[in-house]
């Protein structure tokens, strides 16, 4: 069995709102998310969870040994409270939209996804974190083998575009320097009068950082697959590219896969 696999169970409920987190360091749920909650401390309390989570850290950028995928790439994904994390993972997962009732989620989560990349088959890990500040010192401490980062701010929610700037700060002190990252304006399918941060604000932004940028929609699902499929090329190509192909540019690749897409919903 391979190391993640411990966290692959069918589970009751993925997102709760209880802070004792010292309870139950592993939440499983029936939509298939495992929680790691409070995975920091907790995990300590859990050998089994501790040497899967050791096992994660001692293969960064390695084929995985999983034999029915060829490379294994672990993605976090950042950013405030209600940002659209969760709605963004399950829209790639199981190309569904959670609306209704928000649950804010705690601590980190995260799902398996396989995809083709050429002729490659990636496994992408994908951990879903908490946006709440309170958990922040939780997150922490799972960026550092991060192979790439989905950085999610609302386009509706002016704030969540304003803090970009420190999310970016955490990252530069907890994350790996080679990391990918990736930065999303969500929500984009909303009416033009509640848009807060035009397309060119979040384009400027990234360009100042030297960071990829995309618009994407986890309700309608626009982009949201194209998000997920230029970071495992990137991925991909840091890892081999260059031997095989010589030079792949990801903004290039974003920029033509989006082009069919609702301009004002794709990047430049
Ligand atoms: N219109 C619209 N609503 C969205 C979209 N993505 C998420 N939402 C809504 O935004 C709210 C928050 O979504 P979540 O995915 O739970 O947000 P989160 O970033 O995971 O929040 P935390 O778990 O608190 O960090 C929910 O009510 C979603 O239905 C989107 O693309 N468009």
């Amino acid at each position: 069995m391979s190391s993640d696999r411990v966290f692959e169970r069918r589970v009751v409920s993925k997102r709760r709102t209880s802070a004792n987190l010292e309870e139950a360091p592993v939440k499983q749920c029936s939509n298939g998310w495992t929680s790691v909650v409070a995975a920091a401390s907790a995990a300590s309390s859990s050998s089994r969870l501790n040497a899967a989570y050791k096992n994660l850290q001692r293969t960064p950028f390695q084929p995985h040994p999983d034999i029915s995928c060829d490379w294994f790439f672990k993605v976090m994904v950042l950013g405030d409270s209600g940002v659209g994390k969760t709605c963004l993972l399950v829209r790639f997962r199981d190309d569904m939209f959670l609306g209704g009732n928000y649950i804010s989620t705690v601590g980190v989560d995260f799902r398996n996804k396989i995809i083709s990349v050429d002729d490659s088959k990636v496994k992408l890990q994908i951990w879903d974190t908490a946006g709440q500040e309170r958990f922040r010192s939780v997150t922490h401490a799972y960026y550092r083998d991060a192979h790439a980062l989905l950085l999610l701010y609302d386009v509706t929610n002016k704030i969540s575009f304003d803090n970009i700037r420190a999310w970016l700060s955490e990252i530069r002190d907890y994350a790996n320097e080679q990391v990918v990252i990736m930065l999303i304006g969500n929500k984009a399918d909303c009416n033009p009068s509640d848009r807060m941060v035009k397309r060119e604000d979040g384009e400027r932004l990234a360009k100042e950082y030297s960071v990829t940028f995309m618009e994407t929609s986890a309700k309608s699902g626009l982009n949201v697959e194209i998000a997920f499929m230029a970071v495992a090329r990137e991925l991909l190509f840091k890892k081999t590219g260059i031997e095989k192909k010589g030079s792949f540019n990801v903004q290039d690749y974003v920029k033509e896969q989006t082009k069919s897409n609702c301009p004002a919903c794709s990047t430049t």
